[in-house]
């Protein structure tokens, strides 16, 4: 560590302010730029040291690269240190933190906010999903909030598992039990396994558990594997209806894209 990272500096341009967490790829902090292009901005830049993982930050970063959206996080710039192995990655600062936590500190969501942060996840898949990408990692970890006057805007993050349509012809199955479209496991993938994570997180942000919640692990991922999810009780019939298409455990009966689940979100007055 030389004197400059002593003093909290990062580079000699990014001031720490803050530790916003820990991921598998290293440490996420708050900064404040202190030269160049965004002189005086505050940002998250991303140090990744993990060897193992660098590949899907670097998937991450050559998809972001191209991907300007309001519904997508964006990604400012990148340095590779190659002597150290290090990887720095600096994103807009998404100050409300992901909607995990959201929920967690704040409870579940009303079903009005809760429709609003999805279509506004929605709107950044259908950019994606009309270029041919597929997330493949759509869960609360990864969608995050940003304060624009007095709203908050959510955006989709995290792209380390992005695949364009039919470039491999069997999968691995990564993801986060939980939130995998069963088709995943089977070794297929879709734009339709999106539409199934995101209604994973609708049911999530409702109420404050995933569709496959239990005790034991071993039986979450076997009900997540079956697509045998539980939808609570309480909720209206017009989320549960929607509910129960986004979660369908045959990808064709889903919504195909994003855009199919707007279209119809403006049908039946959701959006
Ligand atoms: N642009 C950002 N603005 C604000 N906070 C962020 C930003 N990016 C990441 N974070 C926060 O930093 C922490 C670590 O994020 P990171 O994305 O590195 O985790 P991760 O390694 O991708 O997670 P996982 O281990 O699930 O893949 C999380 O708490 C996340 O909310």
């Amino acid at each position: 560590m030389d004197s400059t990272e002593e003093k909290n500096i990062i580079l000699g341009t990014y001031q720490i302010l803050s530790l916003l967490g820990r991921g598998t790829f290293g440490e996420v902090y708050k900064v404040r730029v202190l030269r160049g292009r965004y002189r005086g901005k505050m940002m998250a830049l991303k140090v990744a040291r993990n060897a193992e993982v660098l590949p899907y930050l670097w998937r991450e970063v050559q998809t972001l690269l191209l991907f300007n959206h309001p519904h997508i996080i964006s990604l400012q710039s990148y340095l590779y240190k190659k002597d150290r192995g290090e990887l720095y990655v600096l994103y807009e600062l998404m100050d409300v933190g992901d909607l995990k936590d959201y929920v967690v500190s704040n409870g579940k969501l009303s079903e009005e906010n809760a429709l609003k942060v999805l279509l506004h996840v929605a709107k950044g898949l259908e950019f994606l999903h009309s270029r041919g990408y597929i997330h493949g990692d759509v869960k609360p970890e990864n969608i995050f909030g940003k304060r624009v006057l007095r709203d908050v805007v959510w955006k989709l993050g995290d792209f380390g598992l992005v695949r364009i349509r039919g470039s491999e012809s069997i999968i691995d199955v990564k993801g986060t039990a939980g939130y995998i479209a069963p088709e995943v496991f089977r070794g297929e993938i879709h734009r339709s396994s999106d539409i199934f994570s995101l209604g994973c997180v609708l049911h999530f942000m409702l109420t404050g558990r995933d569709p496959f919640e239990c005790e034991d692990r071993k039986e979450k991922l076997k009900r997540n594997k079956e697509g045998a999810c539980t939808i609570e009780d309480g909720l209206s019939e017009r989320i549960k209806t929607l509910l129960h298409i986004m979660l369908s455990k045959d990808p064709t009966k889903r919504f195909r894209t994003a855009k199919e689940l707007i279209e119809y979100m403006i049908r039946e007055r959701l959006a």
